[in-house]
């Protein structure tokens, strides 16, 4: 089914049939899924037909109860949003992803009235965020079948429609300016050339350094206008810098961003009691243990160990309250114990991504001269 939907730049409040919904798992499984009344979506938990999320609200919790077990199993509705979409797309290549994104449309003073060139599309992970926030975007991808896949994508996003231009282009080798007989998205009916008037620029390209050169005809004349380079090895980075300044770029800086997330938890409160009764129960479980293993080596056994030995039951008492992790659980934020509030930093930590180039250049200054 290909249906399109302006899914991105539109609020819904309720989930209807042929609906982009991303279906949020856990939060390392989002997936995007085209609303059929027909279909079903599957996971190890269970099959949650879309007919029970059809006529829902955006954000609604849907419940099934589980395989075999009497237990529930619940995913949540989600609309799309470039955030949640750059954790659930197809990945076709390596994508930008929000921390990044976020700041180099802030430091490229991305806003309303912003044109911006990006080269490559790639899987469109930084085109819907730049879509959401800027007047025009003119993406560029020279691998055919990315740019197909981009192209479908943004059409049934309902990015084409509105400011979204996707083109089938080499940028290193040809440059940015979108011509007749291109292979575009551009309307080329009653025009020759587009007149780009870029004044943000990202380029997240192997080659950068190559394309750089090209980018004075298709930029604004008069403002300031800012480049972003993303490049994940220094090497990169440095040919970057050279062609940078070789073109008149200027306030060169180079930045990476390194995510992090911090999770608010509790944590049990611990008290020198609790240490010195942890410490008695490991040399009380020791003495138990010997004493037991000294009995079996002389085959003795009290009435107790025989039976337990025949209900297959562990010989040692259970710990029943140990605040340092072992033994009885207890349930964070259990009301019967004392809490205190911590920040936990993700176990897994996604570091290095690519460093962030930045640099600006006016290319014509009367008009800045004129206003000052
Ligand atoms: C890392 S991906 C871009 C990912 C994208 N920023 C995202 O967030 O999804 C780089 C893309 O650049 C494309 N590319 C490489 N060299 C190019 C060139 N000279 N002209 C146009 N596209 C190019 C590649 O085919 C690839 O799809």
């Amino acid at each position: 089914m290909s249906l399109t939907t302006s899914c991105f730049s539109e609020y819904k409040d309720i989930v209807q049939e042929g609906d982009l919904v991303l279906i949020w798992i856990s939060r390392d499984q989002i997936k995007p899924v085209k609303m059929d009344s027909e279909a079903s979506f599957n996971t190890r938990y269970g099959t949650f037909p879309h007919k029970d999320m059809i006529g829902k609200k955006y954000g609604s919790q849907i419940a099934i109860r589980t395989k075999g077990t009497n237990r529930f199993a619940f995913v949540h509705v989600l609309q799309p949003t470039p955030e949640l979409w750059t954790l659930s797309l197809p990945h076709r290549t390596q994508i930008v992803y929000t921390p990044d994104s976020s700041y180099i449309m802030q430091r490229l003073n991305c806003g309303p009235n912003s044109r911006v060139i990006e080269a490559g599309t790639g899987s469109g992970s930084f085109s819907h965020a730049f879509a959401r926030s800027v007047k025009k975007l003119f993406t560029f991808e020279f691998h055919q079948v990315r740019f197909e896949q981009a192209m479908q994508e943004f059409k049934e996003h309902g990015l084409l429609d509105e400011n979204v231009t996707i083109t089938h282009r080499d940028v290193c080798a040809d440059g940015f300016t979108i011509k007749s007989g291109d292979t575009t998205s551009f309307d080329l009916t009653n025009v020759q050339n587009v007149d780009l008037n870029a004044n943000a620029v990202f380029l997240d390209l192997p080659a950068p350094w190559e394309a750089i050169h090209h980018l004075d005809s298709v930029i604004a004349k008069g403002e300031k206008v800012g480049v972003c380079c993303f490049s994940p090895c220094i090497e990169q980075v440095d040919k970057t810098l050279e062609s940078l300044e070789k073109n008149g770029w200027t306030n060169i800086e180079m930045v990476e961003i390194q995510g992090r997330r911090y999770e608010s938890r509790r944590q049990m409160v611990r008290t020198l009691d609790d240490a010195l009764e942890r410490l008695k129960d490991i040399k009380r479980r020791k003495l138990a243990g010997m004493e037991r293993r000294k009995r079996q080596l002389e085959g003795l056994k009290t009435e107790e160990e025989k039976q337990d030995q025949n209900n297959g039951q562990p010989v040692t008492e259970k710990t029943q309250f140990n605040p340092f992790g072992k033994g009885e659980r207890v349930k964070e934020g259990d009301p019967n114990y004392q809490w205190k509030e911590v920040t936990k930093i993700e176990s897994e930590i996604k570091s290095h991504t690519s460093y962030l180039t930045f640099a600006f250049k006016i290319t014509d200054k009367t008009r800045v001269e004129e206003s000052k």
